[in-house]
């Protein structure tokens, strides 16, 4: 049945049969955009959700999931997320008012070479799977692969580092064809999420810098409501505020790049758990853990619905 789906992991091809499904299945709603491919030559695959009224939204919001190889729970949330949507749009207020006021893009899987590998060669791996001639070691870390403050201290230049920053800003597809994406959406993207794990966070710009942005208090005040609902409807805490000094120094992010592209609702989700499985989630938490998610998503996409 199609709750048991939802409520386990799956491995790559699984996701691309999922995505062509849903299309399918819903092409009044869900439309899928190929954005570029990864290094070994998968598609990057976005689903943009819209609203039944389909009334070619203003404004939009961007989901990535699966940056990094082994944070599983990542790709699971935004395939939980399209099904949910897809489910209650027009039956509960909330979801409803979301799409009826944004288009929202999801991209599932920005580093499917790496999710591939963990599911076939070692579950740990984080990175990409590029290879760049000279270099020692294979795979760049994508989130510290944009133009923002890049290679500098909470990255390194040495390849074979789980938090290598690449030859160059965008020198990886993956990276690049997210990054083109958003420039070329710019003026209707007003909210921006990367989902990650894990550490039960809710971080926002900057982490490249220990400076903080010109609307931190704002940013500030919608992750601190987000963690509030989590709190409250399911008796979880998360962590919040910039990223530099709530989880470490982090160049070269998506998050940080897109605030400063000009997308100026910007954060970044580190789901669960707290460490005690860490990365290795057992698929049992995956329905809680999207939950919480699906939660701070809301609170946080409703606060901005309301100020732009
Ligand atoms: N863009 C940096 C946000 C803060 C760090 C996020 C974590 C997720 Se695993 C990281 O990329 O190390
Ligand atoms: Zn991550
Ligand atoms: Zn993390």
């Amino acid at each position: 049945s199609s709750v048991l789906y939802y409520e386990r992991y799956h491995p790559l091809e699984d996701i691309y049969h999922w995505i062509n499904k849903t299309t399918h299945d819903h092409p009044e709603m869900v439309e899928v955009i190929l954005i570029g491919s990864s290094f070994e030559k998968r598609p990057l695959f976005v689903l943009k959700l819209s609203g039944k009224g389909r009334s070619q939204s203003k404004r939009a919001m961007w989901i990535d999931c699966g940056i990094h190889a082994r944070e599983w729970i990542s790709p699971a949330f935004c395939i939980w997320f399209v099904h949910y949507a897809i489910t209650y749009y027009s039956k509960v207020p909330d979801i409803t008012e979301i799409l009826d006021s944004m288009d929202v893009y999801v991209l599932p899987v920005m580093n499917p070479d790496g999710y591939k590998y963990t599911w076939t060669t070692n579950r740990m791996w984080r990175k990409n799977r590029s290879w760049h001639p000279g270099n020692y070691c294979p795979g760049t870390d994508l989130n510290r692969n944009f133009d923002a403050n890049w290679c500098t201290e909470g990255s390194s230049s040495r390849a074979c580092d789980e938090t290598y920053c690449g030859l160059f800003p965008e020198s990886e597809p993956e990276s690049e064809a997210v990054a083109n994406f958003l420039r070329s959406h710019k003026q209707t993207l007003k909210l921006y999420l990367s989902i990650h794990s894990y550490s039960q966070m809710l971080l926002f710009p900057f982490s490249c810098t220990y400076q903080e942005a010109s609307n931190h208090d704002e940013l500030n005040e919608l992750a601190q409501e987000a963690a509030q609902n989590i709190r409250r409807y399911y008796r979880n805490n998360y962590r919040y505020g910039a990223g530099a000094k709530t989880i470490y120094l982090a160049p070269g992010g998506s998050d940080d790049w897109a605030y400063n592209l000009g997308i100026k609702y910007s954060f970044t989700f580190e789901l669960q758990d707290r460490g005690r499985y860490g990365f290795l989630l057992p698929p049992e938490f995956i329905p809680k853990a999207c939950k919480e998610a699906l939660t701070g998503l809301k609170t946080i996409a409703l606060g901005v619905i309301k100020k732009t």
